[in-house]
């Protein structure tokens, strides 16, 4: 008896007796088809086997805190460390970008300058402007009111006065501005137009926004309630009291964009075409040589370089508290590189530029394995390998827009910046900064949603804490609660991480994990090395929940 006898399967296959050879054919037909079937079968299970291990590794990053905190500067780190090709690629498009960065504080200086000529109180509203706190309309001087407590916490954040200068020094800062100052002005007149044409060509999607002041923090269910913001005082009256001052919608000129490569693109498409029409403005083996936008910024620069370094400008510009050094995609110390008919952004110049967020960005990331030991090894195959970063926008207005990405997410990266003590929101001038990213982060832990995600914290902008705290402003009168503590950005780094300490505490029911850095997201080298240590702790606490360590 042969081994096959015995086999039940071979007796089942067997080709019937007596088949007939149309019988033989037509089986071995089937047979194959069946063969076929299985084979697509097996293929499928392997391709659905390597999408789950690619899902299994994937990690969500999400980047949060209020607007202008820096999350698309740690985002554009991210991409220039880890997708490099993809970063070197799209450089050249961010030209027109910075060129309107430059031509936007430009304006926002002669715009500063006809307010100061005309004499009147109010300050051009900008993306660039770095306003004190103060309120511009109030009558009483240097008189900190407490605006508002954060409950638990014990942060009084003052809202100081703005320090009017005299009706003599006035004048006599009207007088200064000559008419070297207006044929300053007439001549960097036609930059009206290079922005326009700008904004034209990258699309703008907001730029002019109105915000409503009596806006809520618009996070829906994160959102901490009106009772237990601790404000049962005179800040939370002065607030909510003043209905005049609360229904006053804030104007303020920025641009932003909501597809931010399409936008990038549009840019460089708008650039080729227009090249062709003109006989310039061409795109030559990947690099521009020059258009309109540029022969005119190129043909302001003796002026441009002029109005920023002239003195009388200067006091006008320190008189009505417009920082536009501290502010958002400066570029005045940069003009001799930037207005040139034949630039071309640094790695710096892209980190440095200010495009605002509107709405949510996707970004994926593909690590490289790196040699020698890592966290990939060890047979934890594609872990944490994948990114995908959300890039979120953070003005109050668009914080509903968040809550459909806490689902899943592996980290948060929450942005706050220090330096912004003294500085109210720009989409609620009642709002101090400072206090607007402590209720954000308030909300960030005690969301339920995010009770799983890592918590990263950037106490970021330390350098321009450095530099305000060395102009001798004293953080004491902003915040009363720093008492008599030194006034440099080391004594104040740690009491802020405290203050951020206590918070998560205190919304948090069980001990949890925050991994705290002090950073200055556009120092691009310093950031690496954040980003490596950061990059390491998520993949380990991934890890960790996925049980692989
Ligand atoms: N000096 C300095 N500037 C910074 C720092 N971080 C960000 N900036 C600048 O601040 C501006 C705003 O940064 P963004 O990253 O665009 O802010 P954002 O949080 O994405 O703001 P939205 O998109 O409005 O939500 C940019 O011009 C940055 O170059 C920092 O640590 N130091
Ligand atoms: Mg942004």
């Amino acid at each position: 008896m042969g081994a096959t006898d015995h086999d039940p399967l071979a007796i089942l296959t067997r080709p019937p007796p007596n088949e007939t050879p149309i019988e033989r054919a037509a089986r071995e037909e089937r047979e194959a088809r069946a063969r076929q079937i299985s084979d697509q079968i097996d293929e499928q299970l392997k391709k659905d086997k390597a999408a789950l291990k690619r899902q299994n590794g994937l990690v969500r990053v999400l980047l949060l805190g209020q607007s202008e905190s820096g999350k698309s500067t740690t985002l554009k780190n991210f991409r220039m460390k880890y997708s490099r090709a993809q970063w070197k690629a799209e450089r050249l498009s961010w030209r027109a970008v910075i060129q309107l960065n430059l031509v936007r504080s430009v304006l926002t200086i002669l715009d500063t300058m006809q307010t100061e000529m005309n004499g009147t109180t109010s300050t051009p509203t900008s993306s660039v402007v770095q306003e004190l706190s103060g309120d511009e309309e109030d009558e009483e001087e240097d008189n900190p009111i407490p605006c508002a407590t954060i409950s638990g916490v014990g942060i009084i954040v003052n809202i100081s006065r703005r320090s009017s200068l005299s009706k003599d020094s006035n004048s006599s800062l009207r007088t200064t501005l000559s008419s070297h100052h207006q044929i300053l002005k007439l001549r960097l007149g036609p930059l009206r137009g290079v922005e326009a044409d700008l904004k034209k060509r990258l699309g703008a999607a907001s730029d002019e926004e109105e915000f409503d002041s009596s806006a809520s923090l618009g996070i829906g269910p994160l959102e901490p309630s009106s009772s237990s913001s601790g404000d049962g005082n005179q800040g939370a009256e002065r607030r909510s009291g003043n209905a005049m001052i609360a229904a006053r919608k804030v104007k303020r000129r920025e641009f932003g964009v909501k597809r931010l490569h399409e936008a990038l693109e549009n840019g460089v498409h708008a650039l080729s075409s227009r090249g062709s029409h003109h006989g310039h403005g061409t795109r030559d083996s990947g690099s521009f040589t020059s258009d309109d936008a540029t022969d005119i910024i190129a043909s302001c620069r003796d002026d441009m370089k002029a109005l920023w370094l002239d003195e009388a400008v200067q006091k006008v510009l320190a008189k009505r508290k417009v920082r536009i050094e501290d502010g958002a995609g400066f570029f005045l110390d940069d003009i001799d590189r930037i207005a040139t008919r034949t630039y071309e952004p640094s790695d710096d110049d892209v980190v440095r530029a200010r495009l605002r967020t509107l709405g949510v960005q996707e970004y994926s990331i593909q690590f490289e394995q790196s040699k020698g030991p890592t966290l990939f090894a060890g047979g934890l195959g594609d872990f944490g390998k994948e990114w995908i970063i959300y890039d979120v926008g953070g003005a109050r207005t668009m914080r509903q827009a968040w809550l459909p990405f806490f689902d899943n997410v592996n980290a948060i990266i929450f942005l706050a910046p220090i330096s912004c003590f003294d500085e109210r929101l720009q989409e609620d001038s009642k709002i101090n900064r400072l206090e607007d990213s402590c209720l954000l982060w308030r909300s960030v832990c005690s969301s339920k949603l995010l009770a799983k995600a890592t918590l990263i914290l950037f106490l970021n902008k330390c350098d321009i804490l450095k530099r305000k705290l060395k102009s001798g402003v004293m953080v004491k009168n902003f915040l009363p609660s720093y008492g008599e503590r030194p006034n440099d950005a080391g004594s104040v780094i740690k009491y802020l991480k405290e203050k951020f300490k206590d918070i998560l505490k205190a919304q948090s029911s069980v001990p949890r994990t925050c991994y705290y850095y002090a950073t200055s997201v556009t120092d691009t080298k310093a950031t690496a090395n954040t980003l490596k240590t950061v990059k390491d702790s998520i993949v380990r606490e991934h890890l960790k929940t996925a049980d692989m360590v």
